[in-house]
């Protein structure tokens, strides 16, 4: 999907639809919204309960007539009326404290490369309920690979690895385009569900999803995290609370072993590529964007993984919705390939 840099700069609200947050950036303002992509209804008479971060702290804390709904998953719109009604509260009133005027709005949506036309439909169309007169869409990728200030319409290759909550992607990327990719089903809900099968079938502990969030920071280069830490949970035979004092290398180990499928991915992504590009490749390293970037230790298991220089890019997990910013605001030069005359 090239993306059209004129029709960009004609949009003045971007946003990333994710399966774990939603964001918005408004042209010339920046990010007005980042939250959860939950929302919590009320199943007897439909009415919406919560949103965003409200939505989120009720997982799994609801009575039955309370669903914890994500009405997006895999960068797929799947429920198209919660997700028009989740954005439209968490944008609020936020547009009208800018510059943008109500009518004729255009926005811009970054969707996976690989999206059907049918999950594009469903992203204009959650967009339209918001007064979207025209949506144009880009690449997922190419926009993290621009927020994470990659040169990517230089005639050299910048490889990205975009770590998301349901899935990871990989790209090659050369003069503004996919040139190779690859997506597999892994990122950081599969890393957090390691979690949770590891302290089940080690120490029979059932562990809530939300409580693996703490864990994740004890998982720091081996040698300077602690070697054991306390977590509290309930026993599977019991059913009563009990704490147990867990191994964190073989927390780590676990975590480790899904991203096997990134790798794979990145070899694969390498193996399409003209040679070309992956000598460029070898020297300039691949940059890490998305969420699950911020894992502590991935740039160091993937640069020893593949012996190419990784880096994760700042502030890796809103880099798709501020590429599509500075798509909007005219920071990015296409480079002109005009048919040579004669
Ligand atoms: N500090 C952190 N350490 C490890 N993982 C993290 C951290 N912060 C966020 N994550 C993970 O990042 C993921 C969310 O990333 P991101 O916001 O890029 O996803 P998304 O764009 O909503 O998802 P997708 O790309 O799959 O649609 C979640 O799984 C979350 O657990």
């Amino acid at each position: 999907m090239p993306v059209n840099l004129e029709e960009m700069r004609r949009c003045s609200v971007a946003v990333d639809l994710g399966a774990s947050r939603s964001r918005v950036y408004v042209k010339d303002t920046g990010i007005v919204v980042d939250e959860p992509s939950v929302v919590a209804v009320n199943t007897r008479t439909a009415a919406l309960l919560a949103v965003g971060e409200m939505a989120e702290r009720m997982t799994g804390r609801t009575p039955d007539h309370i669903r914890v709904v994500r009405p997006v998953q895999g960068g797929t719109v799947v429920n198209v009326d919660l997700a028009q009604r989740m954005l439209r509260h968490l944008i609020g009133g936020k547009l009208r404290r800018t510059r943008i005027r109500r009518p004729g709005m255009r926005f811009a949506a970054c969707v996976p490369y690989d999206s059907e036309p049918l999950a594009q439909r469903a992203v204009r169309e959650t967009l339209a309920a918001l007064g979207a007169r025209r949506v144009e869409l880009a690449d997922t990728l190419v926009c993290a690979a621009v927020g994470s200030g990659l040169p990517v319409e230089d005639p050299e290759a910048t490889m990205i690895v975009l770590c998301g909550a349901g899935t990871t992607q990989v790209a090659v990327l050369s003069l503004g385009s996919i040139v190779a990719a690859e997506t597999v089903p892994v990122g950081g809900d599969s890393l957090d569900h390691a979690v949770v099968e590891h302290l089940r079938g080690r120490h029979e502990l059932l562990l809530a999803h939300h409580a693996v969030r703490p864990l994740r920071t004890l998982l720091h280069t081996p040698g300077r995290a602690p070697a054991v830490a306390e977590v509290h949970g309930r026993d599977v035979r019991t059913g009563l609370a009990r704490t147990v004092a867990i191994d964190i290398e073989g927390v780590r180990q676990a975590v480790n072993s899904p991203l096997t499928a990134v790798l794979d991915a990145i070899r694969t992504v390498l193996r399409r590529c003209p040679p070309d590009l992956v000598a460029d490749l070898s020297d300039r390293g691949v940059v890490l964007a998305g969420g699950s970037a911020l894992l502590t230790g991935l740039d160091g298991l993937l640069s020893s993984s593949t012996g190419m220089p990784v880096r994760t890019a700042e502030t890796p997990d809103t880099c798709a919705v501020r590429g599509l910013g500075a798509m909007m605001e005219g920071r990015v030069e296409a480079m002109r390939l005009d048919p040579l005359a004669g």
